[in-house]
Protein backbone atom coordinates (compact mmCIF):
# COMPACT_ATOMS: atom_id res chain seq x y z
CA UNK A 1 0.00 0.00 0.00
CA UNK A 2 1.27 3.48 -0.13
CA UNK A 3 3.10 3.89 3.57
CA UNK A 4 4.89 0.35 1.75
CA UNK A 5 5.86 2.85 -1.30
CA UNK A 6 7.07 5.76 1.17
CA UNK A 7 9.54 2.65 2.08
CA UNK A 8 10.73 1.64 -0.43
CA UNK A 9 10.90 5.63 -2.50
CA UNK A 10 13.06 6.55 1.05
CA UNK A 11 15.24 3.61 0.44
CA UNK A 12 16.15 4.40 -3.25
CA UNK A 13 17.00 8.09 -1.50
CA UNK A 14 18.94 6.05 0.48
CA UNK A 15 20.64 3.88 -1.83
CA UNK A 16 21.41 6.51 -4.69
CA UNK A 17 22.99 8.79 -1.91
CA UNK A 18 25.99 5.85 -1.05
CA UNK A 19 26.06 4.78 -4.60
CA UNK A 20 27.03 8.72 -5.84
CA UNK A 21 29.00 9.56 -2.94
CA UNK A 22 30.81 6.18 -4.06
CA UNK A 23 31.25 7.25 -7.98
CA UNK A 24 32.45 10.80 -6.55
CA UNK A 25 35.78 9.03 -4.80
CA UNK A 26 38.79 8.87 -7.06
CA UNK A 27 39.92 5.86 -5.46
CA UNK A 28 36.69 4.11 -7.50
CA UNK A 29 36.86 5.70 -10.68
CA UNK A 30 37.51 1.56 -12.34
CA UNK A 31 34.35 0.79 -11.06
CA UNK A 32 32.01 3.52 -12.43
CA UNK A 33 31.47 2.64 -15.71
CA UNK A 34 30.83 -1.25 -16.78
CA UNK A 35 34.27 -2.40 -18.45
CA UNK A 36 34.75 -1.51 -22.03
CA UNK A 37 35.07 -4.94 -23.99
CA UNK A 38 36.96 -3.42 -26.71
CA UNK A 39 39.95 -2.61 -24.03
CA UNK A 40 39.18 -5.54 -22.43
CA UNK A 41 38.57 -8.05 -24.83
CA UNK A 42 39.13 -11.30 -22.61
CA UNK A 43 36.97 -9.54 -19.75
CA UNK A 44 33.50 -11.47 -20.02
CA UNK A 45 35.15 -14.60 -20.61
CA UNK A 46 36.31 -14.30 -16.70
CA UNK A 47 33.54 -12.61 -15.16
CA UNK A 48 30.24 -14.04 -15.80
CA UNK A 49 28.23 -11.09 -14.08
CA UNK A 50 29.79 -7.46 -14.55
CA UNK A 51 28.76 -5.07 -12.76
CA UNK A 52 29.77 -1.10 -11.98
CA UNK A 53 28.26 2.33 -10.30
CA UNK A 54 26.25 3.20 -13.03
CA UNK A 55 24.84 0.24 -13.47
CA UNK A 56 23.76 0.24 -9.91
CA UNK A 57 22.31 3.55 -10.56
CA UNK A 58 20.06 2.20 -13.45
CA UNK A 59 19.15 -0.72 -11.45
CA UNK A 60 17.66 1.39 -8.27
CA UNK A 61 15.81 3.87 -10.58
CA UNK A 62 14.57 0.80 -11.60
CA UNK A 63 13.03 -0.35 -8.80
CA UNK A 64 14.87 -3.55 -8.42
CA UNK A 65 16.20 -3.07 -4.87
CA UNK A 66 13.64 -3.72 -2.39
CA UNK A 67 15.93 -4.37 0.53
CA UNK A 68 19.95 -3.45 1.52
CA UNK A 69 20.81 -6.89 1.29
CA UNK A 70 19.65 -7.20 -2.52
CA UNK A 71 21.62 -3.70 -3.43
CA UNK A 72 24.44 -5.43 -1.37
CA UNK A 73 25.08 -8.21 -3.49
CA UNK A 74 25.14 -6.07 -6.37
CA UNK A 75 27.81 -3.49 -4.80
CA UNK A 76 29.82 -6.84 -3.47
CA UNK A 77 29.93 -8.07 -6.99
CA UNK A 78 31.93 -4.97 -8.11
CA UNK A 79 34.54 -5.47 -6.13
CA UNK A 80 34.88 -9.43 -6.07
CA UNK A 81 35.21 -9.09 -10.02
CA UNK A 82 38.28 -7.10 -9.37
CA UNK A 83 39.62 -9.40 -6.65
CA UNK A 84 38.77 -12.37 -9.78
CA UNK A 85 40.20 -10.56 -12.96
CA UNK A 86 43.43 -9.16 -11.01
CA UNK A 87 44.61 -11.60 -9.06
CA UNK A 88 48.57 -10.85 -10.15
CA UNK A 89 51.43 -9.03 -8.57
CA UNK A 90 51.89 -6.92 -10.95
CA UNK A 91 51.66 -3.31 -9.79
CA UNK A 92 48.62 -2.87 -11.61
CA UNK A 93 46.60 -5.76 -10.40
CA UNK A 94 47.59 -5.45 -6.48
CA UNK A 95 46.70 -1.43 -7.01
CA UNK A 96 43.59 -2.29 -8.76
CA UNK A 97 42.77 -4.93 -5.47
CA UNK A 98 43.74 -2.42 -3.00
CA UNK A 99 40.49 -0.33 -4.43
CA UNK A 100 38.80 -3.16 -4.58
CA UNK A 101 39.11 -3.68 -0.97
CA UNK A 102 38.63 0.13 0.19
CA UNK A 103 35.44 -0.23 -1.94
CA UNK A 104 34.15 -3.00 -0.08
CA UNK A 105 35.06 -1.79 3.59
CA UNK A 106 33.90 1.65 2.37
CA UNK A 107 30.24 0.58 1.46
CA UNK A 108 30.08 -1.47 4.63
CA UNK A 109 31.06 1.23 6.97
CA UNK A 110 28.29 3.55 5.44
CA UNK A 111 25.77 0.79 5.65
CA UNK A 112 26.47 0.44 9.31
CA UNK A 113 27.07 4.06 10.62
CA UNK A 114 23.82 5.21 8.54
CA UNK A 115 21.24 2.53 7.79
CA UNK A 116 18.75 2.51 10.38
CA UNK A 117 18.49 -1.51 11.48
CA UNK A 118 14.57 -0.73 12.07
CA UNK A 119 14.20 0.71 8.67
CA UNK A 120 15.79 -2.50 7.04
CA UNK A 121 13.57 -4.88 8.61
CA UNK A 122 10.84 -2.89 7.24
CA UNK A 123 12.31 -3.58 3.94
CA UNK A 124 12.68 -7.13 4.62
CA UNK A 125 8.89 -7.46 5.66
CA UNK A 126 8.09 -5.88 2.00
CA UNK A 127 10.30 -8.12 0.51
CA UNK A 128 8.60 -11.46 2.18
CA UNK A 129 5.16 -10.25 1.61
CA UNK A 130 5.68 -10.43 -1.76
C1 LIG B 1 37.19 -2.93 -13.35
C2 LIG B 1 38.35 -3.88 -13.30
O1 LIG B 1 38.40 -4.77 -12.44
C3 LIG B 1 39.43 -3.74 -14.28
C4 LIG B 1 39.42 -2.89 -15.35
S1 LIG B 1 40.87 -3.09 -16.21
C5 LIG B 1 41.45 -4.25 -15.12
N1 LIG B 1 42.67 -4.92 -15.18
C6 LIG B 1 43.60 -4.71 -16.20
O2 LIG B 1 43.38 -3.93 -17.10
C7 LIG B 1 44.87 -5.47 -16.22
C8 LIG B 1 45.81 -5.28 -15.07
N2 LIG B 1 45.96 -6.77 -14.99
C9 LIG B 1 44.79 -6.94 -15.89
N3 LIG B 1 40.55 -4.51 -14.14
Amino acid sequence: EEQEEDVLRELRLFLRNITERLSLDRRFKAFTKPVDIEEVPDYLMVIKKPMDLSTLLTNIDEHKYITIGEFMADADLIWKNALEYNPDSDPMDRNIRHRACALKDTVRAIIRDELDEDFERVCEEIRESR
